[in-house]
């Protein structure tokens, strides 16, 4: 990839188009983690990973700590993952980068681990929040060094586990990961929020409870409160990881961006992913949407309508949903993106970012405590390239907004990799007319 600017492509008319998306990331390193916490010998499959960066993150992770973890080229552009599980997990260096999975995933397995794991990441993934992992683990019984990236943490193979009260509102990942490992506790694990604010992204806690369960993990659930029982971790042989619909939601406005209609192929009829939640925000905006055989296809209005949406459970989608709302606000619609505090932690600021980038090409975005207000205004060209802060979901935006707006040039579109290693390719065969992957 150059270090030119990346030329977002303009829209001549209405995008028409059919995509495949690579396997969703949070899917995978659930589907990854559960693998390797296998004592039976059984060597499990993850089929149709994305080639990611944050995939294959997670795989050298678990690599480093001793599964045996070997990569094969599967379906249009995606990897097959075989993880075989160590009889014990051992020390070592883990590199998170800036995965959130991989940062609040793994240390819970590294306390399995019969010697210290010392975990770092990229510059950013060293301020993103730690605390409720960190807090988890030492109310576990597990020795834990530093309060963020970078953190060692020492266990020894057998902790003792028992229960814990975190603050989970800065992530719900923080949850998810504490979960993830607790049956391979002596006594299991048992996570309570107690925050000022709820636990984000809930939909994600749900797929982590589902995939344990699947795995034949003993899961209780009651608001807030969530028990894993103690015992074996038998995750399917094979598992097949279902589209990544927030990176589907990208390409789906393009739709609306420009009034034209693109088609997910593939997409589930059932889903761990929070699917329902992003049909209903992408109506919001004046969508039609259906789903047949061929997969879900999106049609856009003739005029976007403004929204206002509580992101708290899908805010993963509020970089998507943020540049909808600026074309919309082009046409005069305000809008208004509630309940995200916490993308303060994401990859980036995200309401700083977005409020700054919208503001380039002319939107009227302020920041409010917990989300994004945007008021009528025109687009124009900008005076500097977008800036992706290393942000896939930043990049992806300057990109939809790039549809409309002339002139809009990215300045990272790698940062896209974390998630959709094809983006840059991707984006303008689609917006060109062609179909993506199928
Ligand atoms: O567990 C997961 O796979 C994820 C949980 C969510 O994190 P937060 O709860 O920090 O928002 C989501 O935003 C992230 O993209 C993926
Ligand atoms: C917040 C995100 O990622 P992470 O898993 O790194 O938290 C995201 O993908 O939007």
């Amino acid at each position: 990839m150059s270090d030119q600017p990346w030329a977002a492509p303009t829209a001549d008319g209405p995008v028409h188009g059919t995509v495949s998306v690579p396997g969703s990331k949070s899917v995978t390193n659930r589907a990854l983690v559960l693998a390797a916490l296998g004592t039976d010998g059984v060597t499990r499959r993850v089929r149709g990973a994305a080639r990611s960066r944050d995939t294959t993150l997670m795989a050298g992770a678990l690599a480093a700590l001793g599964a045996t973890v070997t990569t094969t080229d599967g379906r249009a552009g995606t990897l097959d993952l075989a993880i075989t599980a160590p009889a014990t997990f051992h020390g070592g260096h883990v590199d998170c980068g800036l995965a959130g999975t991989v940062m609040r995933f793994v240390p819970p397995l590294a306390a399995l681990a019969d010697g210290p794991v010392v975990l770092d990441g990229d510059e950013r993934a060293r301020e993103r929040p730690m605390s409720g992992i960190v807090a988890g683990l030492r109310g576990l019984g597990v020795e834990v060094s530093g309060e963020a990236l970078p953190l060692t943490v020492t266990g020894g193979p057998h902790p003792p586990g028992g229960e814990v009260t975190v603050d989970a509102s800065a992530s719900s990942q923080f949850v998810s990961g504490l979960l993830l490992s607790g049956a391979r506790y002596a006594r299991g694990v048992t996570v309570t929020h107690a925050g000022e604010r709820g636990v984000p992204s809930l939909p994600h806690v749900a797929m982590s409870v589902a995939m344990l369960r699947d795995a034949g993990v003993v899961v209780d659930e009651s608001p807030s409160r969530w028990h894993v029982g103690p015992g074996p971790v038998t995750a399917p042989a094979v598992l097949d990881v279902e589209p990544d619909l927030s990176g589907a939601a990208v390409y789906l406005a393009a739709a609306l961006a420009t009034g034209g209609a693109v088609t997910i192929a593939g997409w589930p009829d059932t889903d761990l992913q929070p699917g329902g939640v992003v049909r209903r925000v992408l109506e919001a905006f004046g969508a039609r949407v259906s789903l047949d055989a061929d997969g879900l296809t999106v049609r856009g209005p003739d005029r976007l309508d403004g929204v206002d949406v509580d992101l708290h459970e899908v805010s993963e989608l509020t970089p998507t949903v943020a540049a909808l709302a600026a074309l919309a606000a082009r046409d005069g619609a305000p809008s208004r993106l509630r309940g995200v505090a916490h993308i303060r932690g994401h990859e980036t600021d995200r309401l700083a970012a977005l409020a700054a980038e919208l503001g380039t090409v002319g939107a009227r975005v302020t920041e409010t405590e917990d989300g994004l207000a945007i008021a009528p205004s025109p687009l124009s060209a900008p005076t500097r390239p977008w800036r992706a802060y290393a942000d896939h979901r930043m990049a992806t935006a300057g990109a939809i907004v790039g549809l409309v707006v002339p002139g809009v040039t990215i300045d990272d579109v790698a940062a896209t990799t974390k998630t959709l290693p094809d983006f840059a390719d991707d984006w303008p065969t689609l917006v060109a007319g062609a179909g993506v992957g199928v």
